[in-house]
């Protein structure tokens, strides 16, 4: 970004989403892509006692962890002008304050586009983040999303709107973490569901 793109307006910032950002970014931005990052795979191994989860019962939220041959889909969304400042300010409230995410510059990758990648801000939360759960096994993590709620909603709709996306926007993506986890955590449902 050049000085004098950001005085003439031209300057331009493109954030990349993998969780909740790839259905509701809440934000203003000038354009969206599909596409992915490298060396990075997602996975639920976040605490959330906020959004999704409180301080008894945490929800579980996505972040990424460094593996050199994975990579990971979602959306990239461009912010120009005005924008850059009201999409940063917001997310450093949702993601940063209430979330515990982080900022990282990585390259992106637009789906079906064969020029060079974007560099793109990446929020995530590492493993020294004091909201680390870890790893856990796909009925684990769909259990305890099945119960959770937060200020922002259930965690079950976290997990699912995902899913959707994915299958929706990247359909030729073997998401085989997300979709176990999705399956456990609907068997639960449909558990908690008979049983009333
Ligand atoms: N940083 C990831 C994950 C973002 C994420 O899920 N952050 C949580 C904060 S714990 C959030 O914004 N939750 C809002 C919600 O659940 O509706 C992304 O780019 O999508």
């Amino acid at each position: 970004m050049k000085p004098q793109d950001i005085v003439s307006g031209k300057a331009s910032l493109w954030i990349f989403g993998y969780g909740s950002l790839v259905w509701k970014p809440d934000f203003k931005y000038k354009r969206s892509k599909v596409g992915y990052i490298q060396g990075y795979k997602r996975r639920f191994w976040h605490g959330d006692n906020f959004h999704r989860g409180n301080d008894e019962l945490p929800g579980r939220v996505v972040t990424l962890i460094e593996e050199d041959d994975a990579s990971t889909w979602g959306v990239a969304f461009e912010v120009t002008g005005s924008q850059m400042e009201e999409s940063l300010s917001y997310l450093n409230v949702r993601e940063t304050a209430c979330g515990g995410y982080i900022t990282r510059l990585m390259d992106f990758f637009p789906d079906g586009e064969s020029h060079a990648p974007v560099q793109a801000l990446v929020y995530i939360a590492t493993s020294d983040n004091p909201r680390y759960l870890g790893p856990a096994s796909p009925e684990e993590i769909g259990a305890q999303i099945a119960v959770s709620r937060g200020k922002t909603g259930h965690n079950l709709e976290y997990l699912l709107r995902l899913a959707e996306f994915m299958r929706s926007s990247c359909p030729h993506v073997e998401d085989h973490h997300l979709f176990a986890i999705e399956a456990a955590a609907l068997t639960v449902v449909s558990y908690l569901l008979a049983a009333q």
